[in-house]
């Protein structure tokens, strides 16, 4: 692995969650009413704002390859938003630019020649597309009588662990299921982010036991803020969402969360929590390598 460049200075920032509801079987329908969704979380004058998993298509497999739209993204090389294939991105990208304000957009099912991911793409405020993460663990799970779903029947998992850097902070990524696997956040943390967002759609049976207790867990272990971004429940679709969206401070309070329904919520990050957290329970400075394998990245060693 190179170099890590230096993390940027955490400074104070607004984070906007964008709970969002009406996601219909008409793709334009969906990307029209998160715009408007994007400009009305605008008005709260937030400098990031998130959407929630599988925003533009109804969650399932049989959408997946209806909706999936080729991105094309090339970590590292830029990326021309004019030329993409994908109505997604385009939308996605001429919000961010016109709000001037930093966008995660969800997930949405990419197309990438015969595979098919499960995909967050982020925005800047100039409206780049400046960093993309694939779902890395996906959901396949099995609980009789209750849920079963094999996201891999449909969709090929990412490879990578991925993070960006705005003005005020780093920022790591990942997409609800991802959450499962501590040690992703755990990179993510040791490589510096300040604050772990994860687009995710829990549901009616893992949501109410887990969502709320998997997002407090990654925050404490890791000394981080944490966020996960759902759609809002909807009782006529084919899957029903936990909703839920919510913001946690490293101390693993929850300073911000949504009922079931479409709610903006928002939250102001204050680095100071971080720093206090860690020196108050200095675990960042006290782990035992000589006692188990180190996972910080090999060029910090
Ligand atoms: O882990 C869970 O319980 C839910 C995960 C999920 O819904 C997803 O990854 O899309």
């Amino acid at each position: 692995m190179s170099k890590l460049a230096k993390a940027p200075v955490f400074k104070p920032f607004t984070l906007a969650l964008i709970q969002l509801g009406g996601i219909s079987a008409n793709k334009a329908d969906n990307l029209k009413h998160a715009r408007e969704m994007i400009l009305k979380a605008a008005g709260k004058k937030p400098d990031l704002i998130v959407l929630p998993e599988c925003f533009n298509s109804p969650y399932g497999h049989v959408h997946f390859p209806v909706y999936a739209e080729k991105i094309g993204f090339v970590p590292g090389a830029p990326y021309d938003v004019a030329q993409s294939e994908s109505d997604s991105v385009k939308m996605l990208s001429a919000v961010a630019k016109e709000i001037g304000t930093w966008l995660v957009g969800g997930s949405i099912p990419e197309r990438d020649n015969d595979k098919m991911y499960n995909t967050c793409t982020v925005y800047n405020p100039q409206g780049d597309l400046i960093a993309l993460h694939r779902k890395v663990h996906l959901f396949d799970i099995d609980i009789p009588g209750k849920i079963t779903f094999k996201e891999s029947e449909t969709l090929t998992a990412g490879s990578s662990i991925n993070f960006f850097d705005t003005e005020f902070a780093r920022i790591g990524l990942g997409i609800c299921y991802d959450i499962r696997f501590p040690e992703q956040a755990m990179i993510l943390a040791r490589q510096e982010c300040h604050v772990l967002i994860y687009p995710g759609a829990f549901n009616m049976t893992t949501g109410p036991l887990h969502w709320e207790l998997l997002q407090r867990g990654r925050a404490v272990d890791n000394q981080v803020f944490f966020s996960m971004c759902s759609p809002a429940r909807d009782l006529t679709a084919g899957y029903h969402a936990w909703g839920h969206s919510m913001i946690v401070d490293p101390m693993g309070k929850v300073l911000s969360e949504a009922q079931d329904g479409e709610e903006i919520i928002t939250s102001e990050i204050d680095p100071q929590t971080f720093i206090d957290t860690r020196a108050g329970i200095p675990v960042t400075r006290q782990r035992r390598f000589d006692v188990y394998p180190d996972v910080a990245p090999a060029s910090d060693k």
